[in-house]
């Protein structure tokens, strides 16, 4: 048996916020401050939950901020006209809309509003295209691309290994199937209709779980010595963050496990905050 061992974002985190320190001081000198608008509809936890982290890690880098909090039951027409808004604004170089929107909001439609050059989320089409491509270019989601560099940073190669992506949304899953086919990985997808889920997710070496469904991942979904990237933000029975993966059941059969909190979620707020100032950069040619 394997003594797991639990992988923290910090780490990597802070690796990247050093870098980016500098790119933000470069900017300043030179008149130029990156900012950051987040679009929030109501008060879901897991979104506070990323705007508490990514204002936090915004500051600590000299990125400005500003949250948009929209009414709950506010209507798609109201909706994209902020939208329009801040895509006009020339002191916001990247805008997060909080997804998924409430159901009054249209998202097929909503899409092909926000600006692609200041879409740091990849919600825009033109930025989905691009990760589908393998095309830097643009701006692959956020969090997705925190799990690729968490891999990378902790010395997994991906190269021909069998890796199993729980969840097919297309803020997590999805695309991160993609990022993780880029690094030549083999990549099988499963969702809620996948017959004999833990056959599937046994024979993974490298398990990402995307589901939104607390603790689901247990013993029996872990092949001996896999490497488990936890995605989920959900919250338990007592109100705390927790992850899609029972980790207390599994820790002792994984190679390597995220954290919930402490894992993905804070290299996620680097990896924001890096497509902010390259955001900023393109929008100023510099
Ligand atoms: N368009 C869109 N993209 C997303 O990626 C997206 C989203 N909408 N809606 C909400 C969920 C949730 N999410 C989190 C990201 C970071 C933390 C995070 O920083 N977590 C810290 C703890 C933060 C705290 O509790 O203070 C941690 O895990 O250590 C949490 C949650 C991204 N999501």
């Amino acid at each position: 048996m394997a003594m797991g061992q639990i992988i923290k974002g910090k780490p990597v985190a802070d690796k990247i916020k050093e870098e980016l320190i500098k790119e933000v001081e470069e900017l300043k000198a030179r008149g130029i401050n990156p900012k950051l608008t987040i679009v929030r509809v109501g008060a879901r936890g897991d979104d506070l939950a990323y705007e508490r982290g990514a204002l936090k890690r915004c500051d600590s880098i000299g990125i400005l901020t500003e949250v948009k909090e929209l009414p709950e039951d506010i209507t798609q027409e109201e909706y994209i006209s902020e939208i329009k808004k801040i895509n006009e604004d020339p002191a916001t170089h990247g805008i997060l809309c909080f997804r998924p929107l409430p159901k009054q909001l249209d998202e097929e439609v909503i899409k092909y509003v926000i600006a692609p050059e200041k879409d740091i989320d990849c919600f825009s089409p033109v930025n989905a295209a691009k990760v589908m491509e393998g095309d830097k270019s643009g701006f692959s989601p956020c969090t997705p691309t925190a799990v690729v560099e968490i891999l990378k940073h902790y010395g997994v190669d991906l190269t021909g290994k069998k890796v199993v992506v729980l969840g097919r949304s297309m803020v997590v899953g999805k695309p991160a199937a993609m990022l993780l086919l880029n690094e030549n990985a083999t990549v099988t997808i499963c969702h809620s209709k996948t017959k004999d889920l833990d056959l599937v997710t046994r024979e993974a070496d490298v398990l990402v779980a995307a589901v939104g469904r607390a603790k689901m991942v247990k013993e029996n979904f872990i092949k001996d010595g896999a490497v488990v990237i936890d995605v989920g933000i959900n919250v338990d029975e007592n109100g705390n963050l927790c992850g899609d993966v029972d980790t207390d059941v599994v820790k002792d059969k994984v190679s390597m496990i995220t954290p919930v909190p402490g894992g993905v979620g804070s290299v996620t707020t680097s990896i924001l905050a890096k497509h902010v100032i390259k955001a900023c950069k393109m929008q100023n040619n510099a």
